[in-house]
């Protein structure tokens, strides 16, 4: 019989909805990974509701949980680490050791940083002295980075003119350190309006995929994080960069298509959970180049 994959997933956890831990531990279990959640952060809801109760966890924590692990001769079994919203940069440093200390009991565990940065255009709240960090020391150790736009313009230091302009901006990324950039969600004079698109660079090609851009009254939160958890589930599954890249797109698809079809703001998981593991629609991923 095949392991099941292991997963410890270090973001935020959200008492009320979902973002974070909250959004996308529950369909890394639905698609099959066992999944150890670690919570950088405990808020009663996420921060685009521009109002939240609750606490960012002491860095401190983060090394004494991992240790926790290590101390009951779990933590080689860890077959990959997913960081994303962090509550500060010592959370993040915390992070980046406990990377380290699984690479060297499994050296095949792979590192995927989602570098959740503050916008105040999107009302994503994050402190300032977090995106330094992800631009500056969280990029070189992750074997996957997955940006949305604005942080890919962030880590570029600029905006794109073109979609061959974010290819470029994304190639370069991987000069710092990660086997694979997921683009997330892409945003370049020029685009259709009509289209959502993303991008997936490695050592080996790059692919450009385009799923119908669905209309929301109020953006819902927590896309990217279910987008970067379904991603790394499957390639622990065994996908291929590609395949995984895929699967993600119509995964997240369908659970916007139940959210819309709920009127719902936040995210419908739980009645999308079928639909999650066995996606009705396909978008196909298409080869690009500069
Ligand atoms: N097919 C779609 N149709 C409409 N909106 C979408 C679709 N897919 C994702 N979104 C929205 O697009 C935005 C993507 O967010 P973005 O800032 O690029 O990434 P992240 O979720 O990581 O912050 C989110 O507001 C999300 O709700
Ligand atoms: C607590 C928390 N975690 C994570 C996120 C990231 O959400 P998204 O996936 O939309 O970037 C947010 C966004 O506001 C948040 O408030
Ligand atoms: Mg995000």
């Amino acid at each position: 019989m095949k392991r099941t994959p292991h997963l410890l997933a270090i973001q935020s956890h959200v008492v009320f909805g979902h973002a974070g831990n909250s959004a996308a531990v529950f369909p890394m279990q639905r698609v099959g990974v066992n999944v150890w959640p670690l919570n950088t952060v405990q808020f009663s809801n996420h921060t685009q509701y521009g109002q939240w109760a609750g606490e960012v966890l002491a860095p401190q924590q983060i090394p004494a949980l991992v240790e926790g692990i290590a101390a009951i001769g779990e933590l080689g079994n860890c077959d990959a680490v997913l960081s994303g919203y962090l509550g500060s940069a010592d959370q993040g440093r915390a992070i980046l050791s406990g990377v380290a200390r699984i690479k060297a009991l499994n050296p095949k565990a792979l590192y995927l940083c989602d570098p959740v940065m503050g916008h105040p255009e999107k009302g994503c709240i994050v402190p300032q002295e977090v995106s330094d960090f992800l631009l500056d020391e969280a990029a070189a150790m992750a074997d996957f980075l997955c940006p949305n736009q604005l942080e890919l313009d962030s880590f570029a230091g600029r905006k794109p003119q073109s979609l061959f302009d974010c290819l470029g901006m994304a190639r370069a990324l991987l000069a710092r350190g990660p086997k694979a950039v997921l683009v997330k969600h892409l945003d370049y004079p020029g685009k259709l309006p009509e289209g959502f698109e993303m991008l997936l660079v490695t050592e080996g090609g790059s692919w450009h995929l385009r799923r119908p851009l669905l209309a929301f009254p109020r953006q819902p939160v927590g896309v990217g994080d279910l987008t970067s958890g379904l991603f790394l589930a499957r390639v622990l599954l065994g996908d291929s960069l590609v395949a995984a890249f895929e699967f993600t797109a119509a995964a997240v698809h369908e659970v916007l298509l139940e959210t819309q079809a709920c009127a719902s703001y936040e995210l419908e998981l739980v009645r999308a959970q079928d639909r999650i593991a066995h996606p009705r629609v396909r978008f196909e991923a298409t080869p690009i180049s500069l």
